[in-house]
């Protein structure tokens, strides 16, 4: 009898909960570790007040936190989420609850070990790995598995950059990770220094209690609303126009559309980069709290720290009760692995030495997920990256030599630097629809055009037609990578798109029978 391949999963968030699923679908062993005491990671809201200790603080979710990618794109391929209790975009807890039903209809939790941290992951030589743990702060132990997923995101270790006297400011300094409620700013003078969507969220939050909000942006950018002409935003980047169409023609034209629905920024935001070059900022409420001087903008960057505020780039100097910095995360922290496992001196600035944002050349059996900025939202991708590594080791997708793993990642890193503004938060950007068909093509479970088109002359034309028209033209729903190949789902998948295509207000009766008996 051939022996089980046992997996360690680090983390039971969004992408470790997908990656134990996926592990145990293909009938591997499977053991997650979690250090906190309950599922869901990052979405666990965890209460603390901007003077705490940023180490301590695992989860930067605010009160406030809303999605930004709507509920049609944003669930696991094969679980949707039902309109009928889920709006159109949520608030941070009922993530948390779809990660908990998520976990219970596929039965996941006895697989998960909580109150247990990964301390140090060891390659053996053998492509196996050590995996030492820690229960509860106490007892120490080691275990050996044939593969690790690293599944601990990259909003764990907040970036503070060294600004020149920030010593001297005798105002409040923190880190958006630490930032939770509105209710601390009432009536001070408050600056925040980034532009990403941390930093937009929290100045829409506090601007219309304190006394003055300033926003620091060194580039400007793209601010998106959830919805454009009365659709989710997502539903105007379809697979479509996100394949077919150039992408210098698709961002001119998002871009036309944007300036037609929404109040022009005013000249210190607009970006050199196009629209779609940054990790998307989405803010409904954004440019009219800049149009109506609730929010005031400075286009610089930060000199140096005073005793009162901020000295500016362009001359102008800040007085401020409260400086936010708001610039982001140390993507590259994974204290459990190797220190050179995602870059090492020979990687270029502002990159990642990672074969498909997932796999390194140098270390074997090590799967990184979630370790990926998609414009999109992250579940179906975590779960095309756990489909991919679990097809890997289970033989279903050939293995790439290292010399073809160092040759894509060049080319990977060429992409990049074509499509993505420079900047250390880019060094994992991707387009969210080419990546997951990238990852799932050798497992034929991409629905391409010519694939469904097949299914017009060998089956229901009609359903066929609706079911090409709602992957190619409509809102790009995670169920269409459930339509075909290894790890199909088809009768649920079809029930998904063509529901979300009709813009049902719930399930429809067809995937509550199908979701009874897919597990
Ligand atoms: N509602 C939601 O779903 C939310 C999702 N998120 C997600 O969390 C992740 C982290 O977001 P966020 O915390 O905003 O961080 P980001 O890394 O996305 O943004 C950081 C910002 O800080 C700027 N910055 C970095 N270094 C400096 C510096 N030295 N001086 C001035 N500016 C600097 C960056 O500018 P530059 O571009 O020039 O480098 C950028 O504008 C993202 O994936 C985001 O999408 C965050 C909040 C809410
Ligand atoms: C205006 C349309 C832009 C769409 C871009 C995304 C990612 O939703």
């Amino acid at each position: 009898m051939t022996e089980k391949i046992r997996i360690a999963v680090v983390g039971a968030g969004i992408s470790g909960l997908a990656a134990v699923k996926e592990c145990v679908a293909a009938g591997f062993e499977v053991e997650a570790f979690d250090s906190r005491d309950e599922i869901g990671g990052a979405w666990a809201y965890q209460h603390c007040t901007p003077d705490a200790t940023p180490s301590e603080v695992w989860s930067s979710m605010y009160q406030g936190t809303m999605l930004n990618s709507c509920r049609d794109t944003s669930s696991f391929s094969d679980f949707p989420l039902d309109p009928a209790r889920y709006s159109d975009y949520f608030k941070h807890p009922l993530m948390l609850q779809y990660l908990n039903e998520y976990a219970d209809h596929f039965d996941l939790r006895k697989h998960v070990r909580l109150r247990t941290k990964v301390l140090e992951c060891t390659a053996r030589g053998d492509g196996s790995w050590t995996v030492r743990i820690q229960e509860d702060g106490g007892r120490v132990q080691d275990k050996v598995f044939n593969a690790v997923f690293a599944c601990t995101g990259h909003l764990s270790t907040p970036m503070v950059p060294e600004f020149k006297g920030r010593e001297t400011f005798k105002g409040q300094f923190f880190h958006s990770h630490c930032y939770r409620t509105p209710g601390p700013f009432e009536g001070k003078r408050v600056a925040i220094i980034g532009f990403g969507s941390s930093a937009v969220d929290i100045a829409c939050e506090i601007a219309p209690q304190a006394k003055e909000l300033h926003m620091v942006t060194r580039r400007g950018g793209w601010v998106l609303p959830r919805y454009v002409l009365g659709k989710p935003t997502e539903a105007w980047d379809n697979r479509a126009t996100q394949l077919w169409v150039p992408s210098s023609l698709s961002q001119w034209l998002q871009t036309k559309l944007l300036q037609l629905v929404d109040i022009p920024p005013p000249k210190e935001l607009v970006p050199e980069h196009k629209l779609l070059e940054q990790n998307p900022t989405v803010r409904g409420d954004f440019t009219e709290k800049v149009a109506t001087g609730l929010i005031a903008v400075q286009r610089a960057s930060v000199d140096s720290f005073t005793e009162t505020g901020l000295a500016l780039s362009t001359g102008a100097s800040l007085d401020v009760d409260i400086v936010i910095c708001a610039t982001g995360y140390n993507l590259f922290d994974i204290p459990y692995l190797p220190s050179d496992l995602v870059r090492n001196e020979s990687t270029p600035q502002n990159a990642v030495d990672l074969y498909k944002l997932l796999m390194s050349p140098r270390y074997t059996n090590v799967f990184l997920l979630g370790f990926a900025e998609v414009i999109g939202p992250l579940p179906p991708t975590v779960e095309a990256q756990a489909r991919h590594a679990v097809g890997i080791l289970g033989g279903r997708i050939k293995r790439p030599s290292q010399d073809q793993m160092i040759r894509h990642i060049k080319k990977f890193h060429e992409f990049q630097a074509k499509h993505f503004v420079d900047s250390p938060r880019h060094s994992i950007a991707t387009h969210a629809i080419a990546y997951n068909d990238d990852l799932l093509e050798p497992l034929g479970a991409v629905p391409t055009f010519g694939r469904l088109l097949t299914k017009v002359f060998t089956s229901n034309p009609i359903k066929a037609m609706k079911v090409l028209n709602a992957v190619w033209f409509g809102i790009p729903s995670s169920a269409q990578w459930r339509l075909c190949g290894e790890g199909k789902k088809e009768p649920l998948a079809r029930a998904t798109v063509l529901r979300i295509a009709a813009e049902e207000r719930e399930l429809s009766r067809s995937e509550r029978e199908f979701l009874v008996t897919t597990t």
